[in-house]
């Protein structure tokens, strides 16, 4: 079957700095796979590329049978592709409820009516329904991070990439955060989520790829991932136990 994302030997430089090279990576329908991989890995500028903020130095993207390489970002967000940014990027002074309906009608191509609908929907499943008149400025970290989650789970995405979500919480926060993300994420919803937080990401996620060195040294189940060699040097740094 088809991939639903495929990056083919996907490469990006900035001026003369090779981020990373040949990076090849499949992704089927519903499949839930976390990013590891040290600070300046590259992880964000994957992310980066495949949502249309930045483009591939070369190599090439597809997603469900579609050229994603040049795409607009705002063409694939319609396509089904959300993100979170890893610093949320709400519009401060508008309300949470307002922040969410610009999601659906900007992003989506909701109409007014719809976006509303989907709005309310979705307040209630990130648990935001209290702050819904609020001004996003106004939240807290945790409350920033549903709605960050909010905005890019209100289009109904087929594919959602997370950037660091549970940076910052606390041990029961990221609980919290979980909670959210199984409700907003139905099984058929693939998630990549970049993440060093370790403990939240290995309750989510199915498999688990590393980035470092340029390119992606492994990827697989997660216990295998975690004790593999390389990703215990290059990652953890050290030979203690993970
Ligand atoms: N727009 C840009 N212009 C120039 N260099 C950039 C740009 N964006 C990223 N970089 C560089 O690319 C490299 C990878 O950055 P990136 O943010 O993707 O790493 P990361 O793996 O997400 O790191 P972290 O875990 O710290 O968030 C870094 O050296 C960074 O400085």
């Amino acid at each position: 079957m088809q991939p639903l994302l495929e990056l083919r030997e996907v490469s990006k430089s900035f001026g003369g700095i090779e981020v990373f090279t040949d990076i090849s990576l499949e992704l089927a329908a519903g499949t839930r796979l976390g990013v590891l991989g040290p600070n300046g890995a590259g992880k964000s500028t994957m992310f980066n590329l495949i949502s249309g903020l930045h483009r591939p130095s070369g190599g090439k993207m597809i997603y469900q049978g579609q050229d994603l390489t040049t795409m607009k970002p705002w063409t694939v967000c319609r396509a089904g592709i959300g993100r979170t940014f890893q610093i949320p990027q709400p519009f401060v002074d508008m309300t949470v409820l307002d922040n969410i309906i610009v999601g659906c009608t900007a992003g989506a191509g909701l109409n007014l009516h719809e976006a509303r609908d989907r709005a309310t929907e979705i307040l209630d499943l990130t648990g935001l329904g209290d702050h819904a008149g609020k001004l996003a400025r106004d939240l807290g970290l945790l409350d920033l991070k549903r709605l960050e989650l909010a905005k890019a789970a209100a289009m109904k995405p087929k594919l959602l990439l997370l950037d660091e979500i549970a940076g910052g919480l606390t041990e029961a926060e990221c609980g919290t955060l979980l909670d959210i993300l199984n409700h907003v994420t139905g099984r058929d919803t693939a998630v990549i989520w970049i993440e060093h937080v370790v403990h939240a990401l290995t309750q989510f996620v199915d498999e688990i790829a590393v980035l470092a060195d340029k390119r992606i040294i492994t990827r697989g189940e997660i216990d295998t991932v975690l004790a593999n060699d390389e990703v215990r040097q290059l990652y953890f740094g050290a030979e203690e136990e993970v």
